[in-house]
């Protein structure tokens, strides 16, 4: 008899909700009407069909599962930054598209942002949200927008500010002027290695202090939760240090840049109008600006949440574990922990799922007895057998993991 143990749901997608676009939503206090929740049931379908069967979402042990303070997520009109990460393909892209639909849905103007430079978030909602500005998503209750930050075009902004301020092209000019003393300060600072061969993480720094800018702006107050789908974990380990390593580099330019508007008047002809140099050292002292907020964002308990996802095998919830203390080491709130692709019970295993089951058992065992994880709440999420793609199976992928 054929195994039957994935979460079953029926897809009848019917036409999406009128899109509420950005400027017809007019915020009036109390900002949040929060609507009732949507309740949760075995088949999904956007029709108005009862449901057939109460679902409930079980550990693979058999119990029921904790449920993930979703409600604690959800209250307030403060604005929250959810960033959601792990290793690559556990399903970050999914979780974090159905955490912003379920915010959307419960009375929150939401931004969903991808940092990750190979974008899946116009997959996930099946439409086109590339172009690097806020596209309006259409389906959920309330205005849900997504941005796609293209990371070619980020980090050539931050050559350009860097390079008018003492990048290679200068390094090169004030060699030829004999000026050894700042050429020896420019070889320190490494820039031609870091503007050609960019750290990993850079990317990702300056995605999420591009999305700060925009956030910054009367027009974009209005949203309230801000969740953002990471690049993989490496990516992510790789940023938490590196707003300390730009903030040092930019520091050290902007004194090399007062050094060079103080030396001779025949440098001062080379660098063109006073104007020019004023307008380039103001653009990069906002960047390195933009850098400390990103930082503090990423340390702030009261408005920032960094979310696990991961996959009950040993090799992803071993990645979690490491993930998860340099998390903490660098002092970013982290609480809760999904588990991704959880098989569901059933009451006939073929081998393959026996098996299957049994190394995910395992995995979960392991992060139960993991001192860097056990302390987190624990969100198990099952394999569903439908591909999560859409708002209508995001709201229903959202349903069963975020309640
Ligand atoms: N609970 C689930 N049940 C079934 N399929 C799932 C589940 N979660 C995710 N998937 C599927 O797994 C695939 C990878 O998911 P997703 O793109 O969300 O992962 P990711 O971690 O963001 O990947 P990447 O690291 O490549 O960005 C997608 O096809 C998605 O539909």
């Amino acid at each position: 008899m054929a195994c039957r143990s994935v979460i079953s749901s029926s897809l009848h997608i019917t036409n999406s909700i009128a899109l509420k676009g950005l400027h017809s939503f007019a915020p009036s206090p109390p900002l949040l009407r929060l609507l009732p929740k949507a309740p949760t049931f075995l088949s999904f379908s956007a029709s108005t069909k009862p449901p057939t069967k109460p679902f409930q979402v079980r550990s693979v042990a058999g119990t029921t599962e904790a449920a993930s303070g979703f409600d604690e997520m959800v209250s307030g009109t403060q604005r929250k930054y959810y960033m959601l990460g792990g290793k690559g393909g556990v399903g970050k892209t999914s979780c974090a598209a159905s955490l912003a639909v379920k915010f959307a849905n419960n009375g929150h103007p939401t931004l969903v942002v991808s940092t990750d430079p190979a974008h899946s978030l116009s997959d996930s909602f099946a439409q086109d949200l590339t172009g690097g500005m806020l596209v309006p998503v259409e389906g959920p209750d309330f205005p849900l927008f997504a941005l796609e930050i293209n990371p070619e075009k980020a980090r050539e902004e931050f050559r350009n500010a860097t390079q008018k301020n003492g990048g290679t092209g200068v390094k090169d000019l004030m060699d030829g002027m004999g000026l050894g003393m700042i050429v020896d300060q420019l070889g320190e600072l490494k820039l031609g290695e870091l503007l050609d061969t960019p750290p990993p993480g850079l990317d990702e720094a300056i995605a999420i202090s591009k999305v700060m800018q925009f956030l910054d702006s009367q027009e974009y107050s209005m949203f309230t939760r801000i969740v953002f789908d990471t690049a993989p974990t490496g990516h992510t380990l790789r940023l938490l240090s590196l707003p300390d390593f730009l903030d040092a580099s930019i520091g050290k330019i902007l004194k090399l840049r007062q050094k060079i508007a103080s030396a001779t008047s025949a440098i001062k002809s080379v660098f063109g109008q006073e104007g020019t140099k004023v307008d380039a050292a103001d653009k990069l002292e906002k960047l390195r600006e933009r850098m400390i907020k990103v930082r503090e964002l990423f340390r702030d308990t009261d408005s920032t949440e960094f979310v696990i996802v991961t996959i009950p095998t040993v090799m992803a919830v071993n990645e979690s574990s490491r993930l998860s203390a340099s998390l903490k080491k660098e002092n970013v709130p982290v609480k809760r922990l999904i588990v991704n692709q959880i098989l569901p019970p059933s009451a006939s295993d073929c081998k393959f799922c026996a098996v299957k089951r049994k190394d995910q058992m395992r995995a979960l065992d392991i992060i139960q007895n993991d001192p860097e994880l056990s302390s987190l709440a624990l969100i198990q999420a099952p394999l569903v057998d439908v591909e999560i793609r859409g708002v209508p199976a995001l709201r229903f992928l959202g349903d069963i993991i975020w309640k």
